[in-house]
């Protein structure tokens, strides 16, 4: 008997659909089963109001889980730096593939680098993460820059730019790799200058914990290493009880001599959005081999920057 096609959830953004057509081919392969899109919206596609308000880029995920557990679809893609840091018992993070950039990226006029923009320019973003280290830098540097409250989706965000209604505008490499946009990049901005989102670049396949063939056999795309980064990363933000849409940057990278992995260094970061205060940290240890060890890295780093102030950074804490 043939298996029915197995049903990918996914929101209906082009981001969110390239994503899902990415991994959906790549099961396919695994698994020898045809995989089927299931468009899904989230509250977070409908509202127009600043993440802020409506609790963060959690609001992009519920819709696609309640489809989970409902058994509306099989499994789901997400935006690993959408996913609230709380992982339900009764969903599996079935895999965490190899990470995309995760650095931010700036698209400007004229083909502009960040430095070259003019005294003034208006800099588009909706994240207070990206806001307080580009306005660090700028107080830093002597630059005089607007950051803007922007929403949208990547098409929309680019659009302020070529409208001339905004200077610049501020998105992850990762999105614009995968919708084919990345040539439009005018600046990489490097990690020292802006640490990318927990997680950011990274994809989440989640799918009902109950589903455990599923499960194993989705396992086949995680990526060891990019689980333990995202999953330190994301323990930092847990432990500064922190929701996905504070101004806090975190990101883990291996540390090597030659071709040997030495060590594990997680940077954290958080801010005032005007840039006034940045506390930005590091720390880093061995490699982390299970689950409890990343989440000890995460925390471990959280609690050296509580300690130099970085409770009264947070603006918005976890819903
Ligand atoms: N909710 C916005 C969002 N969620 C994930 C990405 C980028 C892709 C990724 O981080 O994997 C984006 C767009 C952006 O930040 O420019």
């Amino acid at each position: 008997m043939t298996e029915r096609a197995l049903r990918l959830g996914t929101r209906r953004s082009k981001l969110a659909m390239a994503q899902s057509g990415q991994v959906a081919e790549t099961v396919s392969r695994l698994t020898g089963r045809s995989v089927e899109l299931v468009e899904i919206t989230t509250y977070g596609d409908t509202s127009r109001e600043q993440l802020a308000q409506i609790g963060g880029t959690g609001v992009f995920v519920t819709a696609l889980r309640d489809a989970l557990l409902g058994g509306e679809v099989d499994f789901a893609v997400h935006s690993l730096k959408d996913l609230p840091t709380a992982q339900p018992d009764d969903l599996a993070l079935a895999a965490v593939p190899l990470r995309a950039d995760p650095r931010d990226v700036l698209i400007a006029r004229d083909g502009m680098t960040f430095t070259e923009l003019p005294s003034g320019a208006r800099i588009g973003t909706g994240s207070p993460r990206r806001m307080a280290q580009l306005n660090a830098y700028a107080r830093n540097h002597g630059l005089a820059i607007e950051t803007v409250p922007i929403r949208g989706n990547i098409d929309t965000r680019i659009g302020f730019v070529h409208k001339g209604e905004l200077d610049a505008v501020v998105l992850a490499a990762a999105g614009l790799h995968r919708v084919g946009r990345i040539d439009e990049v005018t600046d990489f901005l490097s990690v020292d200058t802006v640490l990318p989102a927990p997680g950011q670049g990274a994809l989440a396949i989640e799918c009902a914990a109950s589903n455990a063939s599923l499960t194993a056999a989705l396992a086949e795309l995680d990526d060891p290493y990019t689980r333990a980064a995202v999953t330190a990363e994301r323990s930092l933000l847990a432990a500064l009880e922190a929701g996905c849409s504070a101004p806090v940057g975190a990101l883990a990278d291996l540390l090597a001599d030659g071709q040997i992995v030495k060590e594990m260094r997680l940077r954290g970061v958080v801010g005032a959005t005007d840039g006034s205060t940045l506390v930005q940290l590091s720390t880093t240890g061995p490699v982390p081999e299970t689950h409890d060890q990343a989440l000890a890295l995460g925390r471990e780093l959280a609690a050296e920057m509580l300690a130099k102030g970085a409770a009264g950074l947070m603006g918005e804490r976890a819903l």
